[in-house]
């Protein structure tokens, strides 16, 4: 390869396979591949034709074949202290990556980053001990227009200058000292982690920024001192695809513009470098061009890898990646080795230059003596003018004047020495230098208003993301608060409502209270009645035995019975009586007296017997009476009693609003009270004609008892009578025995008279005894029946209503009784659970203080928790300035190595005490 070829940019091109996307997609192969690896033909849908590069590598290549044919030479190149250049040009995921940097940590699938590393320690290695290397490297990514450090994130937005003895450079760019490739492989992973990579459609994992490693190798002969430096730049591009294949939008859509810029700026500097008319190459419109100026058209041997897919799926991409590699194919370079001289080799150009200083000062000063002479007027033959060689040969004196110097010539002598001398070239580089300055002042002030710039952004973003989180924070708290309010308000109003309850459950409790007195009295009235009741049945009970006697007794005082037999008797007594007198035959014997007095006596105690008799009818008269009036007052006591009840559960139904009970109960109530009225005249007047009854009883009674008066009155007669016959008999007398007869005539007629009155008043008596035992039965049965119907009334009225209104009164009754209970325990209960409810109470106002309290603490705590936030924030900015202004320092430490340079000797690995700062 001649140097002529060596200074044009080298392009080689690589297809991968065909990826699973293009194969599902349908993609064929549309690439042909030539045998002598340096032209292929595609055979595309739009495009057909041949493409010819340096080299042309198929899908196949392994990684070591790639780098031994494509790359390799530009490790001796570097070493030999060329400046070298290595691109990877193509679309998202074309294999740039692969290429470049593959799996470090794969000896097959290592790319050529790598592989280049290991080459150029090898170099060093093999080389001689007389050589000496310091090897840096530098890793920095161009990402939206902005360089940032890769093995420095922090340094985001780099400047680029420019320098005479320099030239293009980026300021502040960390240079790492390495002395192994171990060391390189630390660097190189440390600053991949900093890569900015986006997602998108074409690719998982696509670098939307463009990635220059750079190696710088400076070399020392330690035998005459040279130096030579050779610098390696290796730049992974941002994929060159457009924007709409992608499918990126949004930031990513502002990325690829800005990616597109640089890639675009440097199709433009290609073009602008291949067109051969074009006078100023736009290295300044992007960052990308502007670093590598030098590697495009410049002091460079570069190669441009070309990645394309070799699939129909992306013929498109493949045809404009192919053509970007022909028109760079023609760009030509002005490498040259960065070398600087020995010292030997300086002091020979010294001395020359000394000696040339030497022969221009005589060939000044020769030829300012023939201007005074010339300017004095005089000449000067053609043969003595002043020369450049006759300067450097002659002795270094001054031509002498053919004229004596005057004023005017000295004074022109004068202003020549005052005069710059050749200004023209000397002005052009003072410019350019200031230029450069001026440019350099510029850039960095661009670059520091551009980190301002994006400080402030930054801050702005964190100021925003910071009320962005405050905002939702008094959100937050706003909801917290109102919702502790609501639920302050909700407590209030239980509160309220629980002391409400209370109150209310203490008017109820008081109100409960006096319906159960209520209730109980009721009860208690109730339980009286119905014990007085049952009393009264007891009673009445006694009463009908009562009458059984009655009746028993009134069966004695059967006609039939002792009377009759005793009234036989007497009758005939009479009869003999009036036998013995009409004869006057026989008298009374004694034992005929006798049998009379006997019947007498029993005539007697018969009397006494029915006075005893008429007594005990007339107590139990008067005990009937007493009955009937207690009767009388205990109906009317349950007739209040039912009236009562009735109100109340009257007043119970009009309570609840149930009209048609109200009326039905109203109903029920005209005809209770329309039939206890009728019922309570009709035993009125029962009562009335008993008292009648019983007045006219009176009377016959004293009309027997009058009788019986008579009737003792004639016994008594009767009995002396008997006793004077017997003393008559006695005497022996028979002289009044016709008076006797009269007498006992008028005795028997009397005693007939008042037989038949007796009859007659017996007969009287025993009806009346019958009626007033009828009427005694009638008012019973009446009396029974009026309980009965009372009972009835009150329990089974025939009314169905009315029955329908009982059972319903006495469910009501139940359920009052039930209800009562219930509200008695519900009191009792109702009691507890004020009780609870005090205490919840209680413990809720300590619970809504101590939220209270809380609260105000948060709020407190909130407000100082934002005080400190603020102060801390204003700290954190301000350390930060501090770290910033101290970056360098700390970002050194964050390496291990590389702060000092390391030297490498030819065949040792590593040399020590070498020590210089790595800092540009
Ligand atoms: N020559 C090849 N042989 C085998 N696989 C390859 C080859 N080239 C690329 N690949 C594979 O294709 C995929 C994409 O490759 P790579 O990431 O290198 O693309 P890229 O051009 O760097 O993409 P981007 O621009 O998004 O960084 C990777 O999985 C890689 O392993």
């Amino acid at each position: 390869m001649g140097d002529s070829n060596r200074n044009n940019i080298r392009v080689v091109c690589r297809f991968r396979p065909q990826n699973s996307r293009e194969i599902r997609e349908g993609g064929v192969p549309i690439i042909n591949y030539d045998d002598n690896g340096d032209s292929c033909r595609m055979e595309g849908k739009e495009f057909q034709g041949n493409f010819t590069f340096d080299r042309i590598f198929p899908p196949e290549t392994q990684q070591k074949f790639f780098f031994d044919e494509s790359i390799k030479p530009i490790v001796d190149d570097v070493i030999g202290g060329y400046n070298g250049t290595v691109f990877a040009y193509g679309q998202t995921g074309s294999g740039k990556t692969h290429t470049m940097m593959g799996d470090m940590d794969n000896e097959e699938f290592k790319g050529l980053i790598p592989r280049i590393v290991e080459q150029i320690f090898h170099s060093i290695i093999s080389s001689p001990s007389t050589m000496e290397y310091t090897v840096k490297v530098s890793y920095m990514e161009i990402y939206m227009e902005k360089i940032r450090d890769l093995l420095n994130p922090q340094n985001d937005n780099l400047p680029i200058h420019e320098e005479k003895n320099r030239g293009v450079y980026v300021k502040g760019l960390l240079e790492v000292y390495v002395s192994s490739v171990q060391e390189v492989y630390e660097v190189m992973k440390r600053g991949g982690n900093s890569r900015i990579v986006a997602y998108t459609n074409m690719n998982a994992e696509s670098s939307r920024s463009h990635s220059i490693f750079v190696i710088t190798v400076n070399q020392k002969n330690l035998n005459d001192g040279s130096v030579k430096s050779g610098k390696l730049s290796l730049v992974d591009l941002a994929g060159s695809e457009k924007v709409g294949k992608t499918g990126a939008s949004g930031q990513t859509l502002e990325e690829a513009k800005k990616i597109n810029k640089s890639l675009s700026a440097l199709g433009m500097v290609i073009n602008a470098l291949t067109d051969g008319k074009s006078t100023h190459i736009p290295y300044r419109d992007s960052k990308l061009t502007r670093i590598l100026q030098e590697s495009l058209g410049g002091n460079s041997r570069t190669t441009l890898i070309i990645n394309c897919s070799p699939s129909s799926f992306n013929e498109a991409e493949t045809l404009s990646t192919l053509r970007f590699g022909m028109r760079a194919k023609s760009i030509k370079n002005k490498a040259r080795v960065n070398a600087e001289l020995s010292p030997a080799e300086l002091k020979a150009l010294l001395k020359k230059a000394k000696n040339e200083a030497v022969s221009f000062q005589q060939y000044i000063s020769a030829l300012e003596g023939e201007v005074g002479v010339w300017r004095a007027g005089g000449t000067v033959p053609k043969e003595k003018w002043a020369s450049m060689d006759k300067a450097s040969s002659a002795p270094t004196q001054p031509p002498t004047p053919t004229t004596p110097a005057n004023p005017a010539i000295e004074a022109a002598k004068r202003e020549m020495d005052s005069r710059p001398g050749t200004p023209a070239p000397i002005l052009e580089k003072d410019e350019r230098e200031e230029f450069l300055k001026r440019e350099n002042e510029l850039t960095d002030q661009i670059a520091e208003k551009e980190s301002v710039l994006a400080n402030q952004e930054k801050l702005l973003n964190e100021m925003k993301e910071e009320l962005v989180f405050y905002k939702s924070q008094e959100d937050t708290i706003t909801k917290e608060n109102k919702q502790m309010e609501s639920e302050l308000n909700e407590l209030k109003v239980q509160l309220e409502k629980v002391t409400y309850e209370n109150k209310e459950g203490a008017i109820t409790m008081d109100s409960l209270r006096e319906a159960n007195l209520e209730l109980s009295a009721e009860l208690e009235s109730l339980k009286k009645a119905l014990s007085e009741l049952r009393l009264s049945q007891k009673e009445g009970d006694k009463e009908q035995k009562k009458q059984e006697k009655m009746a028993a007794m009134l069966a004695e005082l059967d006609p039939s019975g002792v009377i009759s037999k005793k009234e036989q008797q007497i009758r005939d007594t009479l009869l003999k009586l009036e036998t013995i007198g009409g004869d006057n035959s026989t008298p009374l014997t004694m034992e005929e007296l006798s049998t009379l007095r006997r019947e007498l006596s029993d005539s007697k105690s018969l009397v006494s017997q029915h006075e005893q008799t008429i007594n005990e009818l007339h107590y139990e008269n008067e005990h009937l009476t007493r009955k009937r009036d207690e009767l009388e007052i205990r109906l009317t006591t349950l007739e209040l009693e039912y009236e009562e009840l009735l109100d109340k559960t009257i007043a119970e139904e009009e309570a609840n609003n149930n009209i048609d009970i109200t009326e039905t109960i109203a109903e029920l109530r005209g005809k209770l009270e329309a039939q206890f009225v009728a019922k309570k005249e009709v035993q009125q007047k029962e009562i009335d004609e008993l008292k009648q009854e019983l007045e006219k009883k009176n009377e016959e009674l004293h009309k027997l008892n009058s009788a019986l008066a008579d009737l003792k009155r004639v016994n008594e007669e009767l009995q002396q009578t008997v006793i004077s016959d017997k003393e008559a008999k006695s005497e022996g007398g028979q002289k009044n025995v016709a008076e006797k007869e009269k007498d006992m005539e008028r005795i028997r007629k009397t005693m007939a008279q008042q037989l038949a009155d007796f009859d007659v008043m017996k007969k009287a008596l025993m009806r009346d005894l019958q009626n007033r035992c009828e009427k005694v039965v009638e008012l019973e049965i009446s009396l029974d029946e009026t309980r009965e119907q009372y009972n009835n009334v009150l329990r089974n009225s025939n009314n169905k209503a009315q029955q329908k209104k009982m059972a319903f009164l006495e469910r009501n009754l139940e359920q009052l009784t039930n209800v009562q209970k219930q509200l008695v325990e519900q009191n009792s209960s109702l009691k507890k659970e004020v009780a609870i409810a005090e205490r919840k109470l209680l413990a809720r106002n300590e619970r809504i203080q101590a939220l209270e309290a809380l609260l105000q603490d948060a709020q407190e705590k909130l407000t100082t928790q934002n005080q400190k936030f603020e102060a801390q924030l204003q700290a954190v900015r301000e350390r930060l300035e501090q770290a910033r202004s101290q970056k360098s320092n700390s970002i050194a430490s964050s390496i291990n190595f590389g702060r000092i340079a390391k030297p490498l000797r030819g065949g040792v690995p590593v040399l020590e005490g070498y020590e210089s700062i790595f800092l540009i």
